[in-house]
């Protein structure tokens, strides 16, 4: 499998470059050169099938032989093993066409953990092979940035370097990240919001001398392995859900772009999938950009879901590459424009294309306090905000002849705080969290300057 950059510009790459890679060299993000499809009996032998049965045959079609078989199977059973459900990703149904797909059950309880268990394995396994040592780094608004820590903090051959915006994540998320002391584990409080971390990786990516300097990789999903061990939880739950004539449709609490785009890919696979729908809090720039076709960033405003308090949505720029026929020259154009006047308008035939497939709704803060309330009156179950945003929107999608399937991305013990103030309840962690709450921290806090971040990273590598 060789994979493309969304800009045209960078080397195509086989599987283990483009893992190690991050963000393309010319500023693009990589995707396969074709989608690999699954044939009508392969995806019937894997209906009901144990997830990491799913998972083997998902990664195989984007590795090829590029990982030998046996590891491969080795690394998917590491992953999932110490998952907290036996089945990884289980489906709740809460109505007569909702259901909740539980992406919580791994160590640090948020959908994350799906992919970045994976992730590290395989990295580090790549980095063993090319007797390498990289410098990982990633830009988190709460649940990337601790998935990470506690999925790299054994590996022999990286050291992690996480930003954050500084007071702007949850207590349980900060602690996650800044109570694993470990010197190859580095935490940054950026003086900035989360798409300032997320611009600043870039620009370090886009410095050549300084990415080949530090052998530099990425661990959020600008990293196209990201999104290939996330669309495993797609297939695994259209495969379960869906029947002759019934399509499963997806409502999925979206910041990034990341996961969302999992689930298109799952269905350019072959699997049943229908309608995806797009859902988003008070930061609406993809609601707005599907509704009007003008994609403008308005500033971040903090909301109770704080991990989906994006504006630049890194991986739309994956679906604008498909909705535009893989022109990247009307990327590179698109792109231009975002980064001059922070704004670009969709053309009409790449939008109907986006619409063909996807839908979008908004929640703002009120609307997800009542939503968390609500489900937890009517169906005893207690909703994370991020959830409780997708849900919201799920529930006023109307009209599909499948069930509504949306993404439950944390577990609501992240966020005790909202969840107390919306239901009255005070979600607790898991006992084996609890030493969470009293352990030391420690983090440094940088100005929300790419040159500041360049030279903390510089010194402690080179220490
Ligand atoms: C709990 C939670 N829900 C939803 C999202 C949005 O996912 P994505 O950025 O892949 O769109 C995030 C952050 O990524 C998150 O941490
Ligand atoms: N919501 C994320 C932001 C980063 O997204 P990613 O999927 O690109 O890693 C977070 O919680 O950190």
């Amino acid at each position: 499998m060789r994979y493309v950059s969304t800009r045209g510009e960078a080397p195509e790459l086989e599987f283990e470059d483009v893992l190690l890679t991050g963000l393309a060299r010319d500023g693009g993000l990589y995707v396969p050169a074709e989608w690999p499809k699954f044939s009508q009996s392969e995806l019937l032998a894997l209906r009901g099938r144990p997830y990491t049965e799913v998972a083997f045959a998902v990664i195989q079609k984007f590795a090829g032989d590029a990982v030998p078989e046996a590891d491969l199977k080795s690394m998917i059973e590491g992953a999932y093993g110490a998952f907290g459900h036996a089945a990884v990703t289980p489906l709740k149904q809460l109505d007569a066409d909702q259901w909740l797909l539980e992406l919580f059950h791994g160590p640090t309880l948020a959908f994350k953990d799906v992919a970045m268990q994976f992730l590290a394995r395989v990295m580090d396994w790549a980095l063993e092979r090319r007797k390498l040592r990289a410098t990982i780094v990633g830009a988190t608004s709460g649940d990337t940035g601790g998935a990470a820590i506690e999925a790299f903090k054994a590996s022999r051959h990286a050291s992690l370097f996480i930003l954050h915006p500084k007071g702007k994540v949850s207590e349980v998320q900060r602690r996650q990240m800044t109570t694993v002391i470990s010197p190859s584990i580095h935490n940054i409080a950026l003086e900035g919001t989360f798409d300032d971390c997320q611009a600043i990786l870039k620009t370090l990516f886009n410095d050549h001398a300084f990415r080949d300097q530090v052998t530099l990789a990425g661990v959020n999903s600008i990293n196209w392995a990201r999104i290939m061990a996330q669309i495993v939880y797609y297939v695994a739950a259209a495969l379960a859900l869906s029947a002759p004539g019934r399509l499963a449709n997806f409502t999925v609490p979206t910041g990034n772009f990341g996961d969302i785009f999992a689930g298109l890919v799952a269905k350019r696979m072959g699997a049943p999938i229908g309608r995806l729908v797009i859902a988003t809090n008070d930061n609406d720039i993809l609601d707005r950009a599907l509704k009007t076709g003008r994609y403008e960033v308005k500033g971040v405003k903090p909301s109770s879901s704080p991990s989906m308090d994006i504006q630049v949505s890194s991986n739309f720029e994956r679906l604008l590459f498909e909705a535009y026929g893989r022109d990247a020259g009307a990327i590179r154009g698109l792109m231009a424009g975002l980064a001059q006047s922070g704004a670009f308008t969709i053309e009409d035939k790449p939008l109907q294309a986006i619409r063909a497939e996807f839908t979008s709704g908004a929640t703002t803060m009120d609307e997800t306090a009542a939503e968390i309330g609500r489900t937890l009156k009517e169906t005893g179950e207690l909703l994370d905000p991020h959830t409780a945003v997708g849900y919201a929107v799920a529930r006023k999608e109307r009209g599909y002849l499948g069930p509504m399937i949306t993404l439950a991305t944390a577990h609501p013990a992240k966020f005790p705080d909202a969840v107390e103030a919306a239901a009255g309840v005070r979600p607790g962690l898991p006992p084996r969290l609890a030493p969470l709450m009293m352990a030391d921290e420690k983090v440094s806090v940088l100005a929300n300057d790419p040159q500041a971040v360049k030279a903390f990273i510089l010194e402690r590598v080179a220490g």
